[in-house]
């Protein structure tokens, strides 16, 4: 006889805690033309007196993920985001201060730096750099790509980035477009418009007589243009804004005969904050995950041939 198995002992409840993870709260602050971007995922973990929700299904104690949730959107409105941290400490003492079934609260966020995109001879990144005043390069480095394929006689040599997040917290809409009776999307003149990019272009060079680019400089140079296009383009789309960005590259730099992007829509949905009597002048939006458009096209200078597949199994 062992005694478990004769006189089985009740479960009891654990340490046990609740919330709503991964709210992806984008708050701007506009200052005349020079806009300032707060891009946070904030998690939240309550505790306190919750064994009735898990023994007898009573949720009296249970303030709803879904309410914690508002309170991340609501407060990037109310308080701002001064830091990080301040804007933990302000959820976190709200939390548990305000219900009193809640006795603990544990607030992570993630912040994601966003740097100016600069105009032409400005140091790029530097606050204060000239530039849109509404225009990021995402902080972190992108990945730079190449392929290279020789088959004894000719080169081809495909580079490229990816992971290259960019946003435009103005300067952006989206409208006139064909609508059918599953339509539901409104039409919109100012919105944010950011994306990831991921570019390849492809050089004309192929061996022979002929020396090769300056790879490195190429690289800068071609990265550079993109980003200046994307900054510089007042959007009615993003196949619009692809187009000068590719087209620049095409102009600027003699070396690159093709390029194609893939560019997802990163989508940020403006919170209706009315319910709790807030207004929002485009000021906290939902950066939305998926599903993601995603535009793709390539542009060519004129005359050469399409190389550069749609569809690869990889970048
Ligand atoms: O720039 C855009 N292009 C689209 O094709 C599209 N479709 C959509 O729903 N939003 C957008 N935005």
């Amino acid at each position: 006889m062992t005694a478990h198995s004769d006189h089985p002992r009740p479960a009891v409840l654990g340490q046990n805690q609740y919330g709503k993870e991964e709210c992806r709260v984008v708050r701007i602050t506009r200052d005349g033309d020079t806009h300032h971007v707060k891009d946070l995922s904030v998690s939240v973990a309550l505790r306190g007196d919750m064994d009735e929700v898990h023994l007898s299904g009573s949720n009296a104690t249970v303030l709803p993920t879904d309410t914690t949730k508002n309170t991340v959107f609501a407060f990037a409105k109310e308080y701002g985001v001064e830091s990080a941290e301040q804007f933990g400490i302000h959820l976190a003492r709200h939390f548990v201060t305000s219900q009193p079934a809640i006795h603990r609260a544990r607030i992570r966020v993630e912040e994601y730096a966003w740097e100016r995109i600069a105009s032409a001879g400005t140091a790029s990144g530097a606050d204060g750099a000239e530039g849109t005043g509404h225009s990021f390069v995402r902080k972190g480095q992108e990945v730079r790509t190449a392929q290279i394929t020789y088959d004894g006689s000719s080169w081809e040599v495909v580079s490229g980035l990816k992971d290259l997040v960019v946003m435009n917290s103005t300067g952006s809409e989206f409208q006139g477009f064909a609508k059918d009776r599953y339509t539901t999307l409104q039409e919109t003149r100012d919105r944010i418009l950011a994306t990831e990019v991921a570019a390849r272009w492809r050089y004309s060079w192929s061996g022979g007589e002929e020396p090769p680019p300056q790879w490195d400089l190429s690289y800068r140079q071609a990265r550079e243009h993109i980003l200046r296009a994307f900054a510089e383009t007042y959007s009615r789309s993003l196949q619009q804004t692809l187009y000068q960005m590719g087209s620049r590259v095409i102009e600027h730099r003699p070396e690159i005969e093709e390029i194609r992007f893939s560019l997802p829509n990163k989508h940020h949905f403006l919170v209706d904050l009315e319910p709790f009597g807030l207004g929002n002048d485009n000021e906290v939006y939902f950066a939305a995950d998926r599903p993601y458009g995603l535009i793709e096209a390539t542009m060519l200078r004129d005359g050469a041939e399409p190389r550069i597949p749609a569809d690869p199994a990889t970048l």
